[in-house]
């Protein structure tokens, strides 16, 4: 008989994922199936978005072969039946205050600050960049955890080493990068490019630096069809495009106006669901069918 969610203490909220106590040493991290965009929450949830970016984050947990948080299979009996295959018992760290970012591509707040310096995070790039540029080696661009609501900061890695120290600091880069890479070609070879993600780490209470949150996901991570990649050619997000698309070409809404998205439609719902499920079947070469928490 697994537990009620109701017997948990919810400790915190984020925009599209919770987090609960279970015991002193061990925590419930929640996916939602909530969406974002244009950083709105939008009413309507995409079925199964939760359990595939849970089924996500256990795939890369495990092919990575990183040391990290899990505590628990998905079928932990420690996880309600109300959030099966949307949630993972995870050990309690003492989470690092920063936001572990890798590039390998340059676009959004990179490509900004790009533009505007020539480099980012105080990392140097070559001149002549354009929106897209593959960043061969990939590089660290840490940012610190922004308040709610707000956007993280870019900053350099001295100042993360001023933070936490230059051990630390070294470690969290390396571990970064290397993680961000090795993932980022297992989902290349499968014809999707991560194009850059944000890790978060914590210390275990025996002083061990384990990966943390999530890994590698949709909602960590800007996916692309590595069919359509052309540098210099903005992408598509590989799994926000169709909802993207809706709100600013159909729905009659605009980014501009300050009233909330409308509800999606069902067409464009299922569509979105499908994009997520084939993101995760491509990548791990998994069925999502075999997923815990589908229906009964
Ligand atoms: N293993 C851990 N130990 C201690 N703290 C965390 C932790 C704190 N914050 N976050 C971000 C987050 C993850 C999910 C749902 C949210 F609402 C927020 C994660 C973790 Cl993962």
């Amino acid at each position: 008989m697994r537990p009620e969610l109701s017997e948990y203490t919810p400790i915190y909220s984020g925009k599209v994922r919770e987090l609960y106590e279970i015991d002193d040493e061990h925590l419930l991290l929640v996916a939602s199936d909530r969406i974002s965009a244009y950083d709105y929450i939008l009413d309507t949830p995409i079925p199964d978005k939760g359990r595939v970016l849970t089924a996500m984050s256990v795939f890369f947990f495990d092919a990575l072969g990183v040391p990290n948080h899990l505590a628990g299979p998905a079928d932990d009996p420690r996880i309600p039946e109300s959030v099966l295959g949307r949630a993972l018992v995870t050990r309690r760290l003492e989470m690092v205050p920063v936001e572990c970012v890798a590039r390998g591509y340059l676009t959004g707040s990179g490509l900004k600050e790009y533009r505007a310096g020539g480099e980012v995070c105080g990392v140097p790039l070559p001149d002549g960049l354009v929106d897209g540029s593959r960043i061969d080696p990939p590089i660290f661009t840490p940012a610190t955890k922004a308040a709610v609501g707000d956007h993280d900061e870019n900053v350099s890695f001295e100042r993360v080493a001023e933070d936490v120290g230059i051990e630390l600091a070294t470690r969290l880069r390396d571990l970064t990068l290397d993680v961000y890479t090795r993932g980022a070609d297992i989902a290349r070879e499968r014809g999707i490019i991560l194009a850059d993600t944000k890790f978060e780490f914590g210390h275990s209470s025996d002083g061990d630096l384990l990966l943390a949150d999530e890994v590698l996901t949709p909602d960590s991570s800007r996916y692309w069809d590595g069919a359509l990649y052309e540098p210099g050619k903005t992408l598509p997000s590989f799994d926000k495009q169709i909802v993207r698309d809706w709100l600013t070409k159909e729905s009659g809404w605009s980014t501009s106006s300050d009233t909330p998205p409308p509800a999606l439609p069902a067409e464009v719902v299922e569509r979105t669901r499908a994009r997520y499920i084939e993101a995760y079947e491509r990548i791990s070469g998994l069925r999502f069918a075999d997923w815990p928490g589908g229906a009964a």
